[in-house]
């Protein structure tokens, strides 16, 4: 089928990829449910959430996998799915695939299944762009093996290298280091990211992982039953969290319920600023762990009504601290901090805390929400 561009395409000539009112009905059940997300050229863009949010259907009716039920996707400007006028198959699209299960060419051995793509290359430049994919990869040794011969992981490596090797505009990868054990997939992480900025890939990367999505991401669009909640950098969907789903999606919090008095909720940790919510609201204040700053004080033992230490726990790169945190006005609360490295003071402890109110995220209560 041609790729013809139509005069409303113009608007869209800047983006690598844009789906635009993509909705998607397996049997009766709508599991896409109107997604508009454009791709700038060279951008890297995790889709994340909840497994069964919709995910992968986005990401297949992006690649042609799935035909477009309702919406539009464009690529490059040019209008590649529209419902009942045009489906580019998944091999005219000119786009990078690899996706969880991707199989290998089983008959052709790791080189000649990386340099599939490139056969309008002579030979040897074939040759050395496919080895040195696989070199980036960790995966030169194994050049010569066949895929039977090969680990699931290193399989997803070889998958890897055959999608990005053809330099595509666009890459669309689903939960690509998903095989991987969690050191090697660090590692394959970092070259891949490193892989697509260096040729410029536009991506869409799949994943259920949010550190893996900030690792990776420009931009994160965050799902949620088929809609995307939130799109931004990292940082904004970190810090500033649109709804109570996008703060716990990114790591546990300490809740707090209470309500709005003269702009502000009382806490143990002191007046919470909340000056836009409706006076007499019910609240959530959600808190992350490491918003709590501690500080061990000097008192004795017992003889105190001071916020104190329950237990602390070493977690590895940081040590999570349970805290009995009692309030000026005589509220008392159970709350975790996280503090970074060893920490571990004794049971007991008083500590003074001060909070980092960048880290402190205020919404209406969820049963109060119409
Ligand atoms: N071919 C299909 N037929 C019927 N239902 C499907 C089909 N593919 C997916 N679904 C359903 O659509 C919903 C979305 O699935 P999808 O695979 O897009 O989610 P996901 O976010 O990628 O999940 P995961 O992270 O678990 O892969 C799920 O409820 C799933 O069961």
């Amino acid at each position: 089928m041609a790729i013809i561009a139509s005069p409303s395409d113009k608007a869209v000539q800047t983006t690598a990829l844009s789906l635009s009112g993509v909705r998607h009905t397996f049997d009766t059940r709508l599991v896409v449910k109107g997604i508009d997300l454009d791709i700038a050229p060279g951008e890297v863009v995790c889709l994340l959430g909840p497994s069964g949010c919709g995910k992968t259907t986005l990401l297949r009716i992006a690649a042609g996998l799935e035909v477009l039920q309702e919406g539009s996707v464009s690529l490059e400007g040019r209008t590649i799915a529209a419902p009942g006028q045009r489906h580019v198959p998944p091999e005219k699209r000119s786009v990078g695939l690899a996706f969880q299960d991707s199989a290998l060419f089983p008959h052709l051995n790791v080189l000649e299944n990386v340099s599939f793509g490139l056969k309008h290359l002579p030979a040897r430049a074939r040759h050395e762009q496919a080895l040195a994919l696989l070199e980036q990869l960790g995966m030169a040794d194994y050049a010569q093996n066949y895929p039977h011969q090969l680990s699931g992981g290193q399989q997803q490596r070889v998958a890897l290298a055959r999608a990005l090797a053809p330099r595509p505009q666009l890459m669309l990868l689903d939960e690509p280091f998903s095989s991987l054990d969690a050191r090697l997939r660090d590692r394959i992480r970092d070259d891949t990211l490193h892989v697509l900025k260096k040729l410029g890939s536009a991506t869409l990367l799949v994943t259920h992982d949010p550190e893996e999505a900030m690792f990776m991401a420009d931009r994160i669009a965050l799902m949620r039953d088929g809609n995307i909640v939130q799109t931004g950098t990292p940082r904004e969907l970190y810090c500033e969290p649109v709804d109570p789903f996008v703060v716990t999606f990114f790591g546990e919090v300490n809740i707090l319920k209470g309500s709005i008095h003269k702009g502000c909720v009382q806490t143990p940790m002191g007046k919470i600023d909340a000056s836009w919510l409706p006076e007499g609201s019910g609240v959530e204040v959600m808190i992350r762990p490491e918003a709590l700053k501690l500080a061990v004080r000097d008192l004795p033992a017992k003889a105190h009504n001071h916020s104190h230490v329950i237990m602390a726990k070493l977690l590895g790169r940081s040590s999570l601290i349970h805290l009995c945190v009692h309030g000026e006005d005589g509220q008392e609360a159970h709350l975790h901090a996280r503090v970074p490295g060893v920490f571990l003071p004794a049971e007991g402890q008083p500590v003074d805390i001060d909070l980092d109110r960048s880290q402190v995220f205020v919404f209406k209560s969820a049963d109060a929400i119409t």
